[in-house]
C-alpha cells in the first residue's frame, strides 16, 4: 500500500478547543513507523495551515462559515493533490467539518464514490435544521446532491459542488441522530445500520449487507470518514461529543480490516481526536493508540499476525 498523509489542524467546525491538536498526537503515537512496519510506503505531506478569518460572524445560527469553507478549499486541493500522486489519502482531523473538503477533494480525482460514514451522528444537518449551529454536524448536507436546493448561500462555500449520490452513502455506529437528521436520512433513503443493528446482525454481517448495498452495481472506490466518537467512550474518551454505547474496539478494528480486504479503500478521514477532552493524559494516549490501529486495519494490519 502506497499511503499519502494530510494533518489537517482545524478546530473551527465545532466550540471545543484541543481537537486541532489531533493530527499531532496520532502521529506521536507511531502511525508513520507503524505503517512502514506493516510493508506500507508512506508519504507525510505535513499538517495544512489554516489561516485565521476575521470577524467571522454567524450566519442565522451557523458558526465560524467563511474559516470552515476556507479551511475545507485548502483541505479538498491537498487531498487532490495527494490521490493525483497515487496514494491512499489519510486525513488526519480536525473535527468532521473536514469531510466536506476530504470527500469533495476525493471526488474531484474519482467522481463515482460510495461514502462509508462510520459515526455515532449522522453529521447531515443542513444549516437551517442544525440544533447547534456548528457545522462539524453537517457536512454531508453539502456534499449530497439531493440536497443541494436545502443549502443557503454562504462565504467561502460558493467552491463545493455536490458529489455524492444518497444511494452510494451507509451510515455505522449511529446512535444520536436528530430529529430532522433522522427525517432527512429516511426521505433519501439513505442505508444506516444503527447501534441497534450492530446488536441485532453482528458486525459481521453489519460489513456483508453494507457491501452489498455499496456494490449493488458498479464497484466504487470506497471513501471512508472514520469519526471516532463512533466508538464507545471507554475506548476512545479523547472526544469532543462522546455517546454512550458505542462499537467496541474489536467491531471498530473489524471494519477497517473489512474494508481493507475489498481493495476499494481510496481515502480515509480519522477525526475528532480531541486530546484536551481527555480527563486523564493516558487517555491522550489510548484514543491515539487507537486510532493508529484504525488506521493500520485499514492498511493491511490484521489481528491473526
Ligand atoms: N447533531 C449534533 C452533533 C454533531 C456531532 C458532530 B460529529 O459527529 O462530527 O462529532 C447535535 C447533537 N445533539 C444536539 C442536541 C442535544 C443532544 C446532542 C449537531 O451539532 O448537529
Ligand atoms: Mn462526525
Ligand atoms: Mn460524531
Amino acid at each position: 500500500h502506497s499511503v499519502g498523509i494530510i494533518g489537517a489542524p482545524f478546530s473551527k467546525g465545532q466550540p471545543r478547543d484541543g481537537v486541532q491538536l489531533g493530527p499531532d498526537v496520532i502521529r506521536e503515537a507511531g502511525l508513520v513507523k507503524k505503517l512502514e512496519g506493516q510493508g506500507c510506503v508512506v508519504k507525510d505531506y505535513g499538517n495544512l495551515i489554516f489561516e485565521e478569518v476575521s470577524n467571522d460572524e454567524p450566519i442565522g445560527r451557523t458558526k465560524q462559515p467563511r474559516v470552515v469553507g476556507l479551511a475545507n478549499k485548502k483541505v479538498a486541493d491537498a487531498v487532490q493533490r495527494v490521490k493525483t500522486d497515487g496514494h491512499t489519502c489519510v486525513m488526519l482531523g480536525g473535527d468532521h467539518s473536514l469531510a466536506v473538503g476530504s470527500i469533495h477533494g476525493h471526488a474531484a480525482c474519482r467522481p463515482e464514490l460510495s461514502v462509508v460514514w462510520v459515526d455515532a451522528h449522522a453529521d447531515i444537518n443542513t444549516p437551517l435544521t442544525s440544533p447547534t449551529g456548528n457545522i462539524h454536524g453537517q457536512p454531508m448536507s453539502y456534499l449530497i446532491h439531493e440536497l443541494c436546493t436545502k443549502i443557503p448561500v454562504m462565504p467561502n462555500f460558493s467552491w463545493i459542488k455536490p458529489c455524492i449520490a444518497a444511494k452510494d452513502v451507509v451510515y455505522i455506529g449511529l446512535r444520536d441522530v436528530d430529529p430532522e437528521e433522522h427525517y432527512i436520512l429516511k426521505h433519501l433513503g439513505i442505508k444506516t445500520f444503527s447501534m441497534t443493528e450492530v446488536d441485532g446482525l453482528g458486525i459481521a454481517k453489519v460489513m456483508e449487507q453494507m457491501c452489498d448495498h455499496i456494490f449493488s452495481k458498479i464497484k466504487k472506490p470506497i471513501h471512508l470518514s472514520y469519526d471516532v466518537d463512533a466508538l464507545d467512550p471507554s475506548v476512545a474518551p479523547a472526544t469532543g461529543t462522546p455517546v454512550i454505547g458505542g462499537l467496541t474496539y474489536r467491531e471498530g478494528i473489524y471494519i477497517t480490516e473489512y474494508l481493507c480486504q475489498t481493495g476499494l479503500l481510496s481515502a480515509i478521514d480519522v477525526v475528532e481526536v480531541n486530546p484536551k477532552q481527555a480527563k486523564r493524559e493516558e487517555e491522550v494516549h489510548f484514543t491515539a493508540n487507537v486510532a493508529v490501529d484504525l488506521v493500520l486495519g485499514c492498511f493491511g494490519r490484521v489481528r491473526e499476525g
